[in-house]
């Protein structure tokens, strides 16, 4: 009811403050960094965004100008960081629960890359198993269970449900995620999710982890990206297992911003046969 009340009061929310405009500091000092440099072909974000400011200066509605530069970066550091991050950490969870499936993507990856340096993004094409592993990894941690507050502009109908302009929507990407009628076992851990009867990648419509339409999430590509190549570089490297003695994987979620595992501790044992080959 009253944000600006906040910053008047004593607690651990004023440690999040300070970090936030330490943040908001060094992206403030790089954007000036940028703008004294010469000018050349735009490759960062950050450039980008300064030729777009220069660009829409002649328009009086232009949402383009340095203060937004500063909450866009945060943004896409907000939304980019522990989303992948927990996502990896589920799968690693998952490779240790499903030892049989762990070993069945480090036989898939031994044989299609061989003695390859490195693992490429165009390399899932050959690795249906591994991909469908992934799916399904992110579809059962549903790490971003409910998608981001929106408000409809205009007043609508969907499905029968009418939507007065205004109306604030919090999309629930767990319902799809987990619907047990677009999913065979919609609550196990099941590449088969995402393969055909012979095996192939095939596309589910209900895998919505990154929600739909227009505000569909932009680091969707990204982070499909990332969660290939670090998993398939890992995975022929290391066997995930748990430490001697262990009392078994916690495999309940803690709620926050995301879905998060429970801190446990899994080891990464270095896997024999591929001590040479990689570089
Ligand atoms: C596994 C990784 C990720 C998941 C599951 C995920 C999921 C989502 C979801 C569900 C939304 C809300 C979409 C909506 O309903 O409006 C969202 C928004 C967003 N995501 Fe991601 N995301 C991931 C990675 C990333 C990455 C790598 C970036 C950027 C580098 C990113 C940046 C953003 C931003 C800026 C928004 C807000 C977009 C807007 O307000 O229009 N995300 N993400």
């Amino acid at each position: 009811m009253f944000p600006w009340a906040f910053s008047h009061l004593s607690g651990s929310h004023q440690k999040i403050f300070q970090h936030h405009e330490a943040s908001r500091g060094f992206i403030r000092h790089e954007t000036i960094r940028h703008k004294l440099r010469a000018p050349e072909v735009p490759k960062d974000f950050i450039t980008c965004y300064l030729s777009q400011i220069t660009k829409a200066m002649d328009d009086p509605v232009s949402i383009f100008n340095e203060e937004n530069v500063i909450q866009v970066v945060i943004d896409l550091f907000l939304g980019g960081t522990d989303t992948t991050a927990t996502t990896l950490h589920w799968a690693l969870i998952y490779m240790v629960h499903h030892g049989a499936i762990q070993e069945r993507v480090q036989r898939e990856l031994g044989e299609v890359l061989g003695t390859a340096p490195a693992v490429g993004y165009e390399d899932r094409e050959r690795l249906p198993y591994t991909h469908a592993v992934l799916h399904e990894v992110q579809r059962l941690s549903g790490v971003v269970a409910v998608g981001a507050v929106h408000q409809c502009v205009t007043s609508t109908c969907m499905c029968s449900y009418y939507m007065p302009k205004g109306t604030i929507i919090l999309p629930n990407l767990a319902s799809v995620l987990y619907d047990p009628q677009c999913w065979e076992t919609s609550q196990q851990f099941n590449p088969g999710h995402f393969l055909d009867k012979d095996g192939n990648f095939a596309v589910n419509e209900a895998f919505l982890p990154f929600s739909a339409g227009h505000r569909v999430c932009p680091g969707e590509q990204l982070a499909r990206m990332e969660l290939f190549l670090m998993f398939a570089t890992l995975l022929p490297t290391f066997r995930f297992q748990l430490p001697e003695g262990s009392q078994g994987l916690r495999l309940e979620y803690v709620f926050g911003g995301t879905l998060q595992p429970q801190p446990q501790e899994i080891c990464a044992v270095l896997r024999l046969s591929n001590l040479s080959p990689r570089k």
